[in-house]
């Protein structure tokens, strides 16, 4: 079942210690497959230098396991509520990457500082606020991807303009239209976050770009009339 979306989902998950991006079994990815409704995510606990493609497992959009014998990631309600609310995504990433958790722990947005930032992510990488007791309570991981969710509408902001957000208190979520692109977007997400924080080492009155020069680097990469690279 799914063989090619599994494959995806392993490379992925696999690409994340290749990346730098994960420490022991921290993060997850996972991918969609929109014909189906189904949904492929690594499993919880597992080391990735022992990740199988037979360990992914299968669920449903209701978080019904329809194949694989390991229990899915303990994130697996949060990318759930990201497929169902963000129908334009394919494949979702969880990290706890330094640079980025750093600025999910202390509360804080990325600002949109320089060029690099401004290829991947429209704007600020907004930094969700952080869940209440009641929240926890009821249920963390699902209420991690409903705050998610407020965030991006409170906000008006498009998932395919900006791929990825910051948990307060917590850690990074990227995504983007399958499982490869969003490793990609999450690895530009720590890479733009690393960079932030040393701008803001070398000049901490540095203000946001300004709006022109953020449309003109989004602009040449996303878009009808994007014309980066050989596409
Ligand atoms: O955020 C956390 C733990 O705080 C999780 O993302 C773990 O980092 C990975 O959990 P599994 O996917 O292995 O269940």
């Amino acid at each position: 079942m799914l063989e090619r979306l599994k494959k995806e989902v392993l490379e992925a998950n696999l690409a994340l210690p290749e990346h730098g991006l994960v420490t022991f079994t921290w993060g997850n990815v996972s991918g969609i497959d929109r014909g189906t409704g189904l949904v492929v995510i690594k499993p919880s606990g597992v080391p990735y230098d022992e990740l199988q493609i037979d360990d992914l497992v299968v669920l449903d959009l209701d978080g019904n396991i329809v194949e694989g014998s390991l229990r899915p990631s303990s994130d697996t309600p949060t990318h759930l509520a990201l497929y169902r609310a963000f129908p334009q995504i394919g494949g979702i990433v969880h990290t706890h990457s330094p640079g980025a958790t750093s600025w999910a722990q202390a509360g804080r947005p990325i600002p949109a500082l320089g060029t690099t930032h401004a290829d991947y992510f429209y704007g600020e990488i907004p930094c969700t606020r952080t869940l209440s007791q009641e929240e926890i309570d009821r249920g963390y991981e699902l209420e991690t991807g409903n705050v998610i969710i407020e965030t991006f509408e409170k906000e008006g902001l498009d998932p395919v303009a900006m791929p990825g957000i910051l948990l307060s208190g917590h850690a990074p979520f990227s995504w983007g239209k399958n499982a490869n692109q969003a490793v990609h977007n999450a690895v530009v997400l720590e890479e733009v976050a690393k960079m932030a924080l040393n701008t803001f080492t070398l000049n901490p009155q540095i203000k946001p770009i300004d709006q022109f020069l953020l449309d003109k680097h989004y602009l040449r990469k996303h878009g009808a009339n994007a014309y980066y690279g050989q596409k």
